[in-house]
């Protein structure tokens, strides 16, 4: 507890990455491409992965443009042969990946009952089988020299849920559950030198929740999260070595209370702030995106 408090008052050391290796997943999207640059301007070596071909081409282009080596990817990480094949490629024709980020992230956009099978289970398939392919893939390198980082993009709803997006907290949930029990192994196997952080951010404006909201009169004291703002306070947390990072720091509340109060009235909370049908303007701009092609606000 010491220890926690002397960093959190005083200014971590940060370390340097400079020359490392580092695997983004989800780089042709917003918080991907965020990291990609803050890694780029870290002088990391990049190596980019999205299914989306021509979104992380751009990625690529904007990250050489800082002066670093950088090799795109298209994958498609809902299939563990596409993510193994890959890793092949990337270790024949690159090197070692000695920073992974596991950043891809999606979600189905409706209610369970009207949500079609495959769009559910594509969504456990990304955001946490994923999770396990990637890290076989690349941690036993990381082993053998006991070096590496290895970065969770969770969510706020991987630490407290919501209504209506049961594919996504549930998937979350389990990136969460993955990097803790990841990060026990590694300590009590003495593999000290392979560090792991954990990122739960609240909604970002990335498009993703497009319409996500809470009650109105306090959407200004927990507005949605610039996608800048939220990469740049990840990165801090990672060159800190840090084991986990709420973005913003008010999330640890609902986090902390979920375990602390009872149910019923964690229940009068949400109804209260709005939590509990937050989700319901998104799931309607997602039906109207699906009808007409495009996100009307
Ligand atoms: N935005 C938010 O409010 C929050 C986001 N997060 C998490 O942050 C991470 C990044 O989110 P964000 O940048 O907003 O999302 P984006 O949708 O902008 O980026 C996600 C990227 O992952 C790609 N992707 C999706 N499925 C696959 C797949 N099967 N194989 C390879 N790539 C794939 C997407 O491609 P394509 O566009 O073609 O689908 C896209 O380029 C996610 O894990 C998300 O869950 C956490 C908290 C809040
Ligand atoms: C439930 C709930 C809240 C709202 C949380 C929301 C709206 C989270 C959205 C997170 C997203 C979109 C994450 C994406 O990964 C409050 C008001 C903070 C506190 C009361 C409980």
């Amino acid at each position: 507890i010491l220890s926690a408090i002397v960093q959190t008052v005083l200014r971590p050391r940060l370390k340097c990455i400079d020359g490392e290796l580092c695997l983004i997943t989800g780089s042709g999207g917003a918080l991907g491409r965020l990291f990609a640059l803050e890694f780029a301007k870290e002088g990391a070596h990049l190596v980019l992965w999205d299914c989306n071909e021509e979104a992380n081409e751009q990625t690529a282009k904007l990250a050489r443009e800082l002066g670093v080596k950088v090799h795109a990817y298209t994958v498609d990480l809902s299939k563990r042969m596409s993510i193994y094949e890959t890793a092949d490629r990337v270790r024949a024709e690159v090197g070692e990946v000695s920073i992974l980020v596991n950043n891809a992230g999606v979600v189905a956009g409706r209610r369970l009952l009207d949500c079609p099978d495959e769009l559910l289970e594509r969504t456990l398939l990304v955001n946490c089988h994923a999770l396990f392919w990637m890290t076989k893939a690349f941690l036993p390198q990381m082993k053998t020299t006991n070096h590496g980082h290895i970065v969770t993009v969770a969510s706020a709803l991987g630490l407290f849920s919501t209504a209506c997006v049961e594919d996504y907290c549930a998937s979350k949930f389990g990136a969460v559950g993955f990097h803790e029990s990841l990060t026990h192994e590694l300590l009590a196997e003495e593999n000290d030198g392979i560090k792991t952080t954990l990122v739960c951010p609240y909604i970002v404006d990335t498009g993703m929740f497009a319409g996500c909201e809470i009650r109105k009169e306090l959407r200004g004291l927990i507005p949605p999260l610039d996608p800048l703002y939220t990469v740049q306070q990840s990165m801090k947390a990672i060159l800190a070595e840090q084991q986990m990072i709420c973005i913003p720091r008010l999330m640890y509340i609902p986090f902390i209370t979920r375990a602390l109060l009872p149910w019923e009235a964690n229940v009068a909370t949400y109804r209260f702030m709005g939590g509990d049908k937050c989700m319901l303007p998104f799931i309607k701009n997602v039906e109207l995106k699906n009808v007409n092609g495009h996100v009307k606000s």
